[in-house]
């Protein structure tokens, strides 16, 4: 990173309001933006006043971006020699460089606003970030890349119970879910691109199950999340626990199915899946700790 050279097109041409395009598209903005907004209004249901809410928020969106960011740039050697599209780094929009300074910048944000929720609350958020960078960093091309995905989804919720007055933990089936929700999102996030990861040696766990793998293997982890959200609280799970079960299902096997041609079904459908489990557990508010 340190002896990177900048593609010229960048030095010389790309405008400040270019460049900030170009970062905006380099942070993986559909992660940052969704995740964020998910996270505030589970911060919201959960009893955050709005003051702590904007401090939750704050840190999820900076550590989200610092992640996305660092991705890009580590990337960026291996995707500019292949050319790969849609990358601002690739098209010359912004700098190598700047993106590793903006990565820095974002995370060097997240550590005190994590803390400003509480040191349990910090704790948990910044060893989610953590292991998003390592993701980043190393775990990407392992074996184990999903085991970032699983620690940061299953971080997110418990830092949002830790933040809470009293600083309660998360239910078991909050985090257990959450986990759950991150390994599919692992695997529907690469599923449209193993073909090519695999032509450039990236050999992650999706990748090492190969297309038709990722596929089938794509369901088991959201249902699970659902089956874990509707049924995990004690009680009957509700008329909402089992409508939210039955449509994530209908939902991630139709994916699968549809997957086979298209391979941006299963991501979609795993999305789907993810909104329903959350908007099952927004409508339970206040019962997750
Ligand atoms: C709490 C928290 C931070 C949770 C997030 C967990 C996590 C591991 C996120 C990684 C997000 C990311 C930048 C993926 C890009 O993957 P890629 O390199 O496979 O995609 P790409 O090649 O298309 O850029």
């Amino acid at each position: 990173m340190g002896t990177y050279e900048e593609p010229t097109a960048c030095r010389t041409t790309a405008s400040w309001t270019v460049r900030v395009g170009g970062l905006a598209g380099a942070c993986h903005p559909g992660p940052v933006v969704a995740v964020t907004a998910l996270m505030a209004a589970l911060a919201l249901t959960t009893g955050q006043g709005a003051a702590r809410c904007a401090l939750t928020t704050a840190a999820v969106v900076t550590g989200q971006l610092s992640v996305g960011w660092c991705n890009d740039a580590f990337d960026a050697r291996r995707d500019i020699a292949t050319g790969r599209r849609g990358k601002p780094v690739v098209d010359g929009t912004v700098g190598v460089t700047q993106v590793w300074v903006a990565a820095y910048a974002a995370l060097a944000l997240c550590v005190p606003l994590s803390f400003g929720c509480g040191l349990r609350a910090g704790v948990a958020h910044l060893a989610g970030v953590a292991a998003a960078w390592a993701y980043d960093l190393r775990l990407k091309s392992t074996v184990w890349s999903w085991a970032p995905y699983a620690v940061g989804f299953a971080a997110l919720p418990a830092f949002v119970t830790l933040g809470l007055p009293g600083q309660p933990w998360p239910a078991w089936w909050l985090v257990t879910a959450g986990a759950l929700l991150g390994v599919g999102a692992h695997l529907g996030d690469v599923l449209p691109d193993i073909r090519g990861d695999l032509a450039t040696g990236v050999r992650g766990w999706p990748q090492r199950l190969g297309p038709d793998g990722a596929r089938l293997l794509l369901p088991v982890p959201l249902v699970t999340a659902s089956a874990v959200l509707a049924l995990g609280p004690a009680g009957p799970p509700g008329r909402w626990g089992v409508a939210a079960l039955a449509v994530a299902g209908l939902v991630a096997v139709a994916g699968t199915a549809l997957g086979r041609r298209r391979a941006r079904a299963a991501f979609a459908a795993a999305v789907a899946v993810a909104v329903v489990d959350v908007a099952l557990l927004l409508l339970r508010g206040t019962g997750i700790t």
